[in-house]
C-alpha cells in the first residue's frame, strides 16, 4: 500500500514539477512544431532546470503555434521553423518534427550553430544518420574552433534514467548469449492517417518502437548487429504497406549472440509493459561474489538473467529482477557434477543516482520524480557547458541503431525510408 502510495505521488509530482528560478545566462530553447511529445519532453523539464528557458515555438499553422504557446506558457511565436533557426537569441533548438523531416531539419538548426535535442529515432535511414551524425571533416580535436561545436543528441531519453544505468551494470555485453527487449504501444493510440504510417516522413513501427529497441540491443551486446537473421512485418489494415505496424526481429550478434525485438503501434491490452529480458552465458566469478568458500582446484560459475520491466518509461515504476544461478565445478572437467549450485534473486529500482549506487553517477543531481526526459536534459546541458555526462547517446550510437532499424528493413523486404534531398 505504502508502495502505491509513493508511485502515484511520485507520478504526480513528474507531471507537476516545481518551477525554479532561471540562472542569469540560461540556455534559450526554441521548439520547431507544435508536437503532442513537446510538454513531456522538453516543456516541462525546463520547468526544474535553473539554466533552461523554452522561450520559443513556431509551427507550420501559426494560430496552433499561439495556442501552444499560450497554453505551455511559451513567451514567443516565430513565423517559421528557419525564423527560429535565425534568432540570435536562441542557442537550443528542440526538434519533435516527424521522422523524415529530422536529418533537413537538424542540419539546418546545426549550420545557425545551434545546439540540437533531436527526437528519436534520429533519422528515416543509416545514409542520413552517417551524413549528420559522423560527418567526413570533423574539426580536429585541437583545433580553437573544436569546443564550439555546436552539441547534437538524439533523444534516446530512457538510457538517461539511474536505472538504465543500474540493470546495464548488471549486464556483462561480452557474455551475452541472448536478450530480447519488446515494446507496445496500446491498440487506440494511432490512427492510420498518424505520422507514424506515413512512409515518406519516416513512419513504421520499426522507426517508432524499434529505435528504443534497437538502441537497448546495441547497449545490452556493446555493439551493432553482424546480421539480421529474420523479420517479419505486419502492416496496418488502413495505412500505406511499406509502414509496418508490427515488427519481430532476429540478429546475430559479433559475439554469437542472439538479439531480438518486437514491437506493436496496435497492440492489445495485455501486452502493456516494455520489457526486456537478457540471457548470459556462464562466466567464471570470483568466490567471494558468488559468497562461497572453495577448494583448490575448483572454480565458480555464475549464469546470469536479468528482466527489466518497463525500460521506456522507468520514471513511472519500474522493476529489475537479476537471477543468478551459481555452481561450484571442478576446473579440469571430470564428468562429475557441480558439488554445490543455488539460485540467488534480487529484484531492484532506482529513481536517483544514490539509490542507484553506480561508482561516478553517485553525485548526479536527480529527484526520485525525474522524468527520463529531465534526467535527459540535465545531461544535454552539462555537455553544452562542457561538463562531465556520464550518460551519452554518441553519434555513433544513433548511427547504430539505424543500421539495426535498416537490416531490419531489408531483411523483411521493405524498402527503407527515404533519403531527404531537401537542399540544407
Ligand atoms: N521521446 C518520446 O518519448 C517520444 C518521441 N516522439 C518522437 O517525436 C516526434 C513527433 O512525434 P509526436 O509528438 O507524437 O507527433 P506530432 O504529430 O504530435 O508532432 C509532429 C509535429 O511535426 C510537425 N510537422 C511538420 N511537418 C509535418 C507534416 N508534413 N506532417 C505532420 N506533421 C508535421 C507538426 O508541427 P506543426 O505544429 O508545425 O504543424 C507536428 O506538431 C517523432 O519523431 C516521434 O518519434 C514521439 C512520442 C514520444
Ligand atoms: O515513447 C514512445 O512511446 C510511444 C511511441 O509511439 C512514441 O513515438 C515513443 O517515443
Amino acid at each position: 500500500m505504502a508502495a502505491l502510495f509513493g508511485a502515484a505521488h511520485r507520478n504526480w509530482l513528474l507531471s507537476h514539477p516545481s518551477t525554479v528560478p532561471k540562472s542569469s545566462k540560461p540556455l534559450v530553447f526554441g521548439i520547431l512544431g507544435a508536437a503532442d511529445i513537446g510538454p513531456p519532453a522538453i516543456i516541462l523539464p525546463a520547468k526544474s532546470h535553473e539554466d533552461v528557458i523554452i522561450q520559443t515555438v513556431a509551427a507550420r499553422d501559426p494560430a496552433k503555434a499561439t495556442m501552444y504557446a499560450r497554453k505551455y506558457g511559451i513567451q514567443h511565436v516565430a513565423k517559421t521553423y528557419q525564423d527560429v533557426l535565425d534568432d540570435p537569441n536562441i542557442n537550443c533548438v528542440y526538434i519533435p518534427l516527424p521522422n523524415g523531416l529530422h536529418y533537413v531539419w537538424a542540419q539546418r538548426a546545426l549550420k545557425a550553430g545551434k545546439h540540437v535535442l533531436l527526437e528519436k529515432p534520429s533519422v528515416n535511414n543509416s545514409t542520413e544518420a552517417e551524413r549528420l551524425f559522423l560527418p567526413p571533416t570533423p574539426a580536429p580535436p585541437s583545433s580553437p574552433s573544436a569546443s564550439t561545436q555546436p552539441v547534437l543528441l538524439e533523444a534516446v531519453h530512457s538510457l538517461f534514467h539511474p536505472a538504465w544505468a543500474l540493470f546495464m551494470s548488471h549486464v556483462t555485453p561480452s557474455a551475452v548469449a541472448s536478450a530480447k527487449s519488446s515494446l507496445w504501444v496500446p491498440r487506440w493510440f494511432f490512427g492510420p492517417d498518424n505520422i507514424r504510417y506515413n512512409f515518406e516522413l519516416g513512419g513504421g513501427a520499426l522507426m517508432d518502437l524499434g529505435s528504443y529497441t534497437a538502441s537497448a540491443l546495441t547497449r545490452i551486446f556493446g555493439s551493432v548487429a553482424e546480421e539480421c537473421v529474420d523479420c517479419e512485418t505486419v502492416p496496418h489494415a488502413e495505412a500505406d504497406p511499406r509502414c509496418d505496424r508490427r515488427f519481430r526481429a532476429r540478429y546475430r550478434f559479433p559475439n554469437g549472440g542472439v538479439g531480438e525485438m518486437e514491437g506493436d503501434l496496435k497492440a492489445p491490452l495485455l501486452k502493456l509493459a516494455p520489457e526486456i529480458y537478457v540471457m548470459h552465458k556462464p562466466i567464471v566469478v570470483d568466490s567471494a561474489e558468488a559468497g562461497v568458500e572453495i577448494k583448490e582446484g575448483e572454480r565458480v560459475l555464475r549464469t546470469r538473467e536479468i528482466h527489466f520491466v518497463n525500460f521506456v518509461q522507468p520514471s513511472l515504476v519500474h522493476s529489475i529482477t537479476v537471477s543468478d544461478q551459481f555452481s561450484v565445478q571442478e576446473i579440469v572437467s571430470t564428468g562429475i557434477p557441480p558439488r554445490k549450485s543455488w539460485k540467488k534473486t534480487k529484484t531492484l529500482k532506482a529513481y536517483t543516482w544514490r539509490e542507484a549506487g553506480i561508482s561516478g553517477s553517485k553525485t548526479q543531481p536527480g529527484e526520485p520524480h525525474w522524468s527520463t526526459y529531465r534526467y535527459q536534459l540535465e545531461q544535454f546541458v552539462n555537455k553544452i557547458h562542457g561538463r562531465d555526462t556520464p550518460q551519452w547517446v554518441e553519434g555513433k550510437d544513433s548511427v547504430d541503431t539505424m543500421r539495426m532499424i535498416d537490416m531490419a528493413y531489408t531483411r523483411a523486404k521493405l524498402p527503407l525510408r527515404p533519403t531527404s534531398e531537401e537542399p540544407l
